[in-house]
């Protein structure tokens, strides 16, 4: 079921904001494979536990940055760095796209944002 596994974080990368583990290595499902609605539920079910622990330590790399941006926080949110990660990160997302790509990044941008503001 799995042809491929990546490590998103790349070794001895450990978190600066909770120095928690510094790799995730994630089994990649191979969606034309899977034939039964179990199967399609566990590949989901093993994506999103990898997306959370993504999330979560995104949300404390990003929180760290708010404190050592002149202005940090929801006042100096940055556009156009926040158009350069969509870009960046559509090179690996063609099936969603730029724009689909940009709706999911601005909620994570802005609950990361939030999170730094009301941990
Ligand atoms: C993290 C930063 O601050 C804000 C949050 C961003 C993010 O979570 O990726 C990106 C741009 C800024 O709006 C930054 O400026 O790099």
């Amino acid at each position: 079921m799995h042809d491929q596994v990546i490590d998103p974080a790349g070794p001895g990368a450990p978190c600066p904001a909770c120095g928690r583990a510094d790799e995730l290595r994630v089994p990649l499902p191979a969606a034309a494979r899977i034939t039964t609605l179990g199967e399609a539920r566990a590949a989901i079910d093993g994506l999103d536990a990898a997306l959370a622990v993504l999330l979560e330590r995104r949300a404390a790399v990003a929180a760290v940055v708010q404190r050592l941006k002149p202005v940090g926080g929801f006042a100096g949110r940055d556009p156009n760095r926040e158009r350069e990660i969509v870009a960046a990160m559509a090179e690996h997302a063609p099936s969603l796209g730029p724009e689909r790509l940009a709706r999911i990044m601005t909620a994570v941008i802005e609950a990361g944002l939030d999170a730094a503001e009301s941990p």
